[in-house]
């Protein structure tokens, strides 16, 4: 799909593939300044933040390891159960390592409340959060942030590794849907 021909399921470009990549590229400066002399493990949350991880940790300039979790509260709906449930651990201890989780979206914010406290309490050095996208009307559990790329408004995006119904995650750029794509 193209950002000069959505067809009729995607309705509007809410984030261009070329805003995306400047701010991860921006944000990744600030990293590289905060985590310089830092042992810094990068937290990847499934599947969602697959895209920005790519992205992040390829504008890194600090050493990283890479390390992923699988978590799910959407189930294939378009509304957080609530409900997280850990579909695939971390593989290693992150025991006094340096945590940036990266997330793609905090809507609620209960994915990412329930992930932080789970992670804090296997005895890291520090646990800080990245999300690429954050819609600050959705919230309502409370989550401390270090790295927010864009504020959005509360509606339902996909791309850049957002699904609606496992769809659209291999979009460049992000976008809202049509109600055509959501009857069928
Ligand atoms: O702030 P919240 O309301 O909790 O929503 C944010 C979470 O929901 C999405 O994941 P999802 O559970 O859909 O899994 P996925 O990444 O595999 O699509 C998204 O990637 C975040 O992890
Ligand atoms: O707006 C969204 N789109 C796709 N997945 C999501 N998970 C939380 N919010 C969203
Ligand atoms: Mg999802």
């Amino acid at each position: 799909m193209d950002e000069n021909d959505l067809g009729t399921k995607l309705d509007r470009i809410v984030l261009t593939e070329k805003e995306i990549r400047d701010r991860i590229h921006e944000l990744a400066a600030e990293i590289d300044r905060d985590y310089a002399d830092r042992d810094l493990l990068l937290v990847g949350v499934l599947k969602g933040a697959v895209m920005v991880m790519a992205d992040l940790s390829r504008a890194l300039h600090v050493p990283v390891t890479v390390d992923f979790m699988a978590v799910s509260s959407y189930g294939s709906g378009r509304r957080s159960s609530g409900v997280v449930r850990i579909l695939k651990d971390l593989d290693e201890s992150i025991e006094g390592r340096h945590v940036l989780v990266v997330e793609d979206i905090i809507d609620s914010g209960l994915t990412l409340s329930w992930l932080v406290a789970n992670l804090r309490s296997r005895g890291p050095a520090s646990v800080e959060v990245f999300a690429l996208m954050r819609k600050p009307d959705a919230l309502v559990a409370d989550v401390d942030v270090r790295y927010v790329g864009f504020d959005l408004p509360r509606e339902f995006v996909v791309g850049y590794g957002l699904d609606y119904a496992e769809r659209y995650r291999n979009l460049p750029f992000v976008a809202t849907l049509t109600s055509e794509a959501y009857d069928g």
